[in-house]
């Protein structure tokens, strides 16, 4: 993965459920390279969000990326499962389990890039000893569980911390940020070193604007220099 380019994952969950596959046209149409699903089991996180049944019946209608954000206790079970249904990159959270390296090893035999999510309570220094074995860390700028809450402006510092440990190592790693990505807060994390901008109720899907249309928008915004 190249930190420097721009990608944008669009967040389904805040998608028109009734209406889904006219609203990933529209986010094709618009630029976007990525879908990103998160699937909660009322576990890790207090709400429920996406499984395999969508993505089955979606793979077949998208060229988009996969990008599969779980917010469950024990992914370990649910990886090669979701790798099977088509998932290109897999995320899980660091909180979720003590066999990092396993588990991150497990995504690549796979075949797939792998992803660490941190909560916004979680330090940065976690990720120290696994930093070679995996392609993205997606920081969340909310607790995890629900769209369309408030953005949590420390974690701007760690994107920072966390782009600065990457860089000294010369890796090549993804910074993803999700939770409250919008206007205000695309600025502060492109200048802490994030590329990766996950969209929902706070961009592409607010309703101001037609999708296709706030998709672009979007993406000016996430190109822009600040
Ligand atoms: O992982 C998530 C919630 O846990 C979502 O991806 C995220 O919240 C995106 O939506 P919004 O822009 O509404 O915050
Ligand atoms: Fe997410």
């Amino acid at each position: 993965m190249n930190e420097e380019t721009i990608k944008i994952s669009a967040s389904l969950d805040c998608a028109n459920y009734l209406d889904l596959l006219s609203d990933i046209r529209k986010l094709e149409e618009g630029g976007v390279n990525m879908l990103h699903l998160d699937i909660m089991d009322g576990h890790f996180v207090p709400n429920y969000a996406l499984g395999t049944n969508l993505l089955r019946k979606l793979r077949p209608q998208t060229s988009l990326l996969f990008d599969v954000h779980f917010m469950t206790s024990n992914p370990e079970v649910s990886i090669p499962i979701f790798a099977d249904l088509g998932a290109d990159i897999i995320t899980f959270h660091v909180e979720t389990t003590s066999r990092l390296h396993q588990m991150v090893s497990s995504i690549k035999n796979l075949g797939k890039k792998a992803g660490l999510a941190l909560n916004p309570s979680t330090p940065p220094d976690i990720l120290e000893y696994i930093f070679p074995y995996i392609d993205m860390v997606l920081v969340m700028t909310v607790d995890p569980g629900f769209v369309g809450q408030k953005f949590v402006p420390e974690v701007v510092k760690k994107v920072q911390i966390i782009k600065s440990l990457i860089d000294s190592r010369h890796l090549n790693i993804d910074i993803a940020v999700d939770g409250g990505i919008g206007e205000k807060t695309v600025p502060l994390l492109k200048k802490a070193g994030a590329n990766v901008f996950i969209a929902g109720t706070s961009s592409i899907f607010s309703g101001k604007d037609e999708i296709e249309i706030a998709a672009r928008k979007f993406r000016e915004l996430c190109e822009k220099t600040y």
